[in-house]
Parts: structure tokens; C-alpha cells; sequence
């Protein structure tokens, strides 16, 4: 068996992460074909995969996530992998709401890896003590009091790199963090007018300006990963990002609650948790040694002893029921336990920025807004009425 792994795992952690899917693969029999393509959120390996299936050439597994898997399923580009599913009795062990992004008209198309958590902040304790705080901040004000005082006592506060997805992390932080769960849902899922340019949005926007004010004056292009080495090399306090960042400190051999914190984003108005998937779809290939390659992929990937070596190093938790956390440090027993809480309030909410709330065309006409907004003087209010006119653009 064996199988060409499109992906964008190429940073300390997510290469380690992959590796061990490799080596999972390889002592099954089977010979991997690794075709990474760098680029921070994917976008690049978007990109190389339409080119790769426009000529024919489609690779057999791709790192696709939610409402992508839709459209390539739609186009008839993806696998049936539904006896897999029956003998692996995956029904059984993913969750209902992960099933529904893994499914395509009732059929598996693709596999959950993990479940991230993208709402997270990540601190360096020892400069969060030069201004007297010793836990990341729990409100947005709170965050600005000590963003202030980080600068006053010449530290840059957020390490942040300048790229769209990047910029757009950090603002549906704030619109869940400022209006609450329900907020978000309306404003980031549903699109609602009344919500895109509500008082509440005015604020985020107004948000989003202070916290361009806490970046240091380098961060244009700069890559995720490296924002987060700042925060681990004390030349930041704090980063605003996913769970794959953790996966970096880990990667580093940073003890987490120790040489660096991690607390979910201010909340104002209620928690919550921006959940990111990431999974395979197995697009459609000729010759029986691929299929079987899919098969053993999908199988492995789904399976109890993948599923914690993988999340251990990524930073993510298990996407299935029945793995222990027990070897899972502080911030993924944390991220599990919100999860469990958060699903029961209307919390557990897909992540915008990271293609699992709404299709491209639509997440992408919000994101432009959104790093137009953060890397120059627009106005809030041009903000909103300039949101809601790409909204309306990219729905024609
Ligand atoms: O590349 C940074 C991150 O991008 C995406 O959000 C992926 O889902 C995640 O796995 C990856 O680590």
C-alpha cells in the first residue's frame, strides 16, 4: 500500500506530529510519499492541490478541513470510505459534530486528526512577573491594562505575525471574547447584518486598532511559529493563537505552566471554544496498492494509538471518544474539559479563520476586511460597512 500526503506541516511541531503518522504508516507496510507545502494555514497547499487535481494528477490524501471537504466531495473528487468506517465502527467513536464535517450526504469522505482549539493565549511568565501579573489576562480590559504596562516597561506585549489568517485569528477572538458565543454565531456564522454593524462589532474593531498598538513594528509576513519563538525567547509576553502553538513549545521541550501559560482568550460575555479540525480526504486515485494505501491511512488515522501520539505532539486533542488524557498535559486536559462544557451551552463554535464556519469565498471576503482594516488607519465604522459589502459581494 501506498500514499502521496498533501499538507502544510512543516514548523517543529507539526513536523514532528506528521512524522509520527509516517512512521505509523510505514510499520504498517505501507510507503509514504510526503509532499509538504509550507505555508502557515494552508492556503499555499490549496492552491498546489487545485492545480494537482485540475491535471489529473490528484494526490491520495489531503489535510482538507471542514466545509472544503463539502465542495471537492460535491465535485465528486473524494473516496467513499464507509467500509473503513463500518469495520473501524467509527459511528461509535467520533463525535456527532465532527461526523457531520467528515461525512458527505451521509458517506465518510475524510478523517479527523485532532481537535484544535484556536481561542488561546500564550504566555511568558517570567516577563508577565516584571509587571506584577501571574496568569494571562480574563477580560479584554484586563488584557489592555497589562498590554499597557508591558509596553510602559519596554516589552513588545503580543508577538504576531502579519498574514491575513493571522490578523483574522486574532479578530474572531475578539468577536467571541467581546460578544459571546451567540454573538459570534450570528455575526461569524450567519452572517447577520444587524450584528456585522452592531455597537458590539464598532468595539471589536475599536479592539483590533489597540492591539496593532501592542505588536512590534517587524511583525509584517512574519510565520506563526516564529511569533511564538519570541514568546519562548522572552522578546514578547504573549501570543494569540491555536493550540499548534503549543505544539512548537513542546517541540522546544518547554514545560507548559512553567516556561510558558496558557489561558483561554479574554471573555467578556461568556466562554467559549473555536474549535479547528484538522482531517484527511482521500481524493480519488487508480491502482489498487493506492486505494489500499487510503484504507490503512484512514484506519490508522482514526485509531486509539495514532490518535494520542499525534495530538501529544501537536499541540490538539484526540477527535475520538475512549483516548486517555492521562499523558496530556495541563492545557489539553483544560481544552477538553472547556470543550465538554462549552458544547453544552452552544459554546463549541467552528472557527472562522481556519475554513470550518463558512465556504472560501465567504471566509475570505471577511478576512481581506478584517487585515485591511489591522494594517492601516481605517475606521471602525469603515470597518463594518466594508464587511458587510464583501459579504454581500462574495454571496453574488
Ligand atoms: O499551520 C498552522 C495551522 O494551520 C491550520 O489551522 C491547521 O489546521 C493547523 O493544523 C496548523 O498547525
Amino acid at each position: 500500500p501506498t500514499a502521496e500526503v498533501l499538507h502544510w506541516w512543516t514548523s517543529g511541531g507539526e513536523a514532528k506530529a506528521v512524522a509520527a503518522l509516517k512512521k505509523d504508516f510505514e510499520e504498517h507496510g505501507g510507503k509514504w510519499q510526503d509532499s509538504p507545502v509550507a505555508g502557515g494555514a494552508g492556503d499555499a497547499a490549496m492552491t498546489v492541490l487545485r492545480s494537482r487535481v485540475l491535471s489529473g494528477d490528484a494526490p491520495s490524501a489531503v489535510q482538507l478541513k471542514g466545509p472544503a471537504i463539502q465542495e471537492w466531495a460535491e465535485q465528486g473528487a473524494l473516496a467513499n470510505l464507509n467500509d473503513v468506517a463500518k469495520k473501524e465502527k467509527w459511528d461509535e467513536v467520533i463525535p456527532q459534530r465532527i461526523q457531520e464535517i467528515m461525512k458527505y450526504k451521509g458517506d465518510y469522505v475524510a478523517v479527523p486528526v485532532n481537535i484544535h482549539r484556536v481561542n488561546w493565549i500564550w504566555s511568558n511568565p517570567e516577563l508577565l512577573a516584571k509587571v506584577g501579573a501571574t496568569e494571562g489576562p480574563k477580560t479584554w480590559a484586563e488584557f489592555n491594562t497589562l498590554a499597557d504596562k508591558l509596553k510602559a516597561a519596554g516589552i513588545t506585549p503580543l508577538a504576531h505575525g502579519g498574514q491575513p489568517w493571522q490578523d483574522a485569528t486574532i479578530f474572531e477572538t475578539v468577536v467571541l471574547g467581546m460578544g459571546g458565543p451567540e454573538f459570534f454565531q450570528k455575526a461569524l456564522i450567519d452572517l447577520d447584518e444587524d450584528a456585522l454593524k452592531s455597537d458590539t462589532m464598532k468595539n471589536v474593531f475599536d479592539e483590533m486598532r489597540k492591539i496593532r498598538g501592542y505588536v512590534d513594528p517587524d511583525f509584517p509576513g512574519r510565520d506563526w511559529n516564529l511569533a511564538t519563538a519570541m514568546v519562548m525567547n522572552g522578546k514578547a509576553a504573549m501570543q494569540i493563537m491555536g493550540d499548534w502553538a503549543k505544539g512548537e513549545f513542546l517541540a522546544a521541550g518547554k514545560v507548559p505552566g512553567k516556561d510558558f501559560l496558557c489561558s483561554a482568550t479574554p471573555a467578556d460575555n461568556g466562554n467559549g471554544f473555536l474549535f479547528n479540525t484538522d482531517s484527511f480526504a482521500m481524493f480519488k486515485v487508480d491502482g489498487e496498492d493506492k486505494i489500499e494505501g487510503q484504507k490503512l491511512l484512514a484506519e490508522l488515522i482514526v485509531g486509539k494509538k495514532f490518535q494520542k501520539t499525534f495530538n501529544l505532539l501537536k499541540g490538539s486533542i484526540p477527535a475520538r471518544t475512549g483516548v486517555s488524557l492521562d499523558d496530556f498535559d495541563d492545557c489539553a486536559k483544560k481544552s477538553a474539559a472547556d470543550m465538554a462544557a462549552d458544547e453544552k451551552t452552544g459554546g463549541f463554535l467552528p472557527s472562522m479563520a481556519h475554513g470550518m464556519a463558512l465556504p472560501g469565498h465567504l471566509s475570505g471576503a471577511i478576512v481581506d476586511v478584517v487585515t485591511a482594516h489591522f494594517n492601516s488607519d481605517m475606521t471602525s465604522d469603515e470597518a463594518m460597512n466594508r464587511l458587510v459589502e464583501a459579504i454581500e459581494l462574495a454571496k453574488d
